[in-house]
């Protein structure tokens, strides 16, 4: 390629799409620096940005954000879909989902201006901007930020969808997929499971733009879901074609964020090495007050050392703008009790950097992909604690096939019990099993570094994509 040929990276809605293109995009360059990076982004509609969540991506942040990655990587442009006013406030999928349709006009006029385009790169969430890309003859790719697997999995779904006129509600039964292990529907993500709805007809549509797409790049790498891609390498999807898929990952922050507003990462250094269980739910996760006493009185029953984030919770109808205080929301005295041994933090923590933090030993987590990547890298092992979203395939993934966790169990009231959690965090923290795994996910560990070395199983991938699209 010349010094002018360009990709795109179309970045979804919101902090974590961002980063991971930007993420992916820096790796490309340290690979393959002759080549221009252009990441488009949407924003968030002027009425429907929630500037006060921890987890929002205000304008204010993402503008920082972009001159701190354009000061640094200079080969990455930054192009902004201009806010669009959507007739309805959405809940967060159907807003990605509506904004990217809203917005086609300003991805044609952007892509036009962008000189010797090669190849676009379109997060799943924005698959709609595939009739755009198709219009304009330009090869159009995905990247799925989640594993190898559960990308199986969804396109599968294709197939089940043919094969029967039942909802996955309704099956009750185990699917067998190559390379995957057996996965029963009712851990399937909730919008796939009932037909008729929507967002059923949205996953079958984005599957299918997956499968004709000119191939899925995947946040993962060969050691750590070997069987599923000799499945799609060697094109054994049964019953359907199955694109080229490039596992270029694990791709996450080379450099996280240290600050230590919160005082977690001192307390930590004065922690015994590998000794602190550390309780973190991603962007979204929250609980019941009922499930967060639960979860305290568990970890006081573990006797382990403990590192928990909580979400400020706003009780349903209150719109004081101040959430419940933690003496509030957990046991009496527990905070007191437990001050020599735990540290609560509240809304967001340096996830990255607790991870890497020598007197962290597990990780209770809600299988978010790129926590257990983070976790991986840093070979901790952990309690898989699924939420929503994908995240239930993740737990079978990495507890059956990864076998790197343990699984809690929910109980028939939907919460996990004090004495469920506090066994399965002692079971990780302090009994051979809990050793077993360990010394398997640390070998992962290492797995990951080779993955991304010279001559490694990602980098190799990276080169057959990017010579995908010298070839176009
Ligand atoms: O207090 C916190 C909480 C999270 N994080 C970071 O935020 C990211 C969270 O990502 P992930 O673990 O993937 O969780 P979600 O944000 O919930 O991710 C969404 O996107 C993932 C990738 O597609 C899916 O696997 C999940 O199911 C979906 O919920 C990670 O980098 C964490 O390190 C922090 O730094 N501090």
């Amino acid at each position: 390629m010349t010094k002018q040929d360009s990709i795109v990276l179309y970045s979804a809605l919101g902090r974590g799409h961002l980063v991971s293109m930007v993420e992916l995009g820096k790796l490309i360059l340290t690979h393959h620096p002759s080549l221009s990076i252009n990441i488009i982004f949407l924003t968030p509609p002027p009425n429907q940005d929630t500037p006060t969540s921890p987890t929002a991506f205000t304008c204010d942040a993402t503008a920082k954000y972009i001159s701190t990655v354009t000061a640094a990587t200079p080969s990455i442009t930054f192009h902004r879909i201009p806010p669009v006013s959507l007739p309805a406030v959405l809940p967060p999928e159907a807003l990605t989902f509506e904004l990217c349709r809203a917005t086609a006009r300003h991805l044609r006029r952007i892509l036009a201006s962008i000189p010797s385009l090669r190849a676009v790169v379109l997060d799943f969430m924005n698959y709609s901007a595939q009739r755009v890309t198709s219009a304009l003859g330009i090869p159009t790719y995905f990247y799925y930020t989640s594993g190898a697997s559960t990308l199986a999995v969804f396109l599968h779904h294709i197939i089940l969808h043919e094969k029967t006129t039942l909802s996955f509600k309704d099956l009750n039964t185990h699917l067998n997929i190559p390379g995957v292990p057996r996965i029963h529907t009712d851990d399937l993500p909730d919008p796939v499971k009932d037909r008729r709805s929507e967002s059923y007809q949205v996953f079958i549509d984005i599957a299918t733009c997956m499968r004709d797409s000119d191939g899925v790049i995947v946040n993962s790498f060969n050691a750590i879901e070997e069987r599923v891609l000799e499945v799609f390498n060697q094109g054994l999807m049964e019953g359907t074609t199955s694109p080229p898929v490039f596992c270029i990952g694990p791709v996450i922050s080379a450099a996280p964020c240290r600050k230590d507003e919160s005082g977690c990462l001192s307390w930590l250094d004065s922690q015994p090495s590998q000794s602190v269980v550390f309780l973190s739910f991603g962007s979204m996760g929250r609980f019941s007050r009922v499930q967060l006493r639960e979860i305290a009185k568990g970890l006081e029953k573990s006797e382990q050392r403990f590192l928990w984030v909580i979400r400020s919770e706003f009780d349903e109808g209150d719109d004081s703008g101040v959430p419940p205080s933690l003496d509030e929301l957990l046991p009496e005295g527990f905070l007191e009790r437990t001050k020599e041994k735990g540290f609560v933090v509240r809304d967001w923590a340096p996830q990255a950097a607790i991870l890497s933090h020598d007197s962290v030993g597990g990780f209770v987590t809600h299988c978010g992909w790129n926590s257990v990547l983070e976790a991986v890298c840093e070979g901790v092992p952990m309690v898989a604690w699924p939420l929503y979203a994908e995240q239930r395939l993740n737990r079978v993934v990495l507890v059956e096939e990864m076998k790197v966790g343990l699984a809690v169990k929910v109980g028939k009231d939907g919460v996990v019990s004090s004495t469920e959690l506090g066994d399965r965090v002692r079971e990780l923290m302090d009994s051979d099993k809990g050793k077993e795994i360990r010394q398997r996910i640390f070998k992962m560990k290492i797995s990951a570094t080779e993955a991304l070395s010279a001559g490694g199983s990602s980098i190799i991938a990276l080169n057959r994509l990017v010579e995908a699209w010298r070839g176009h």
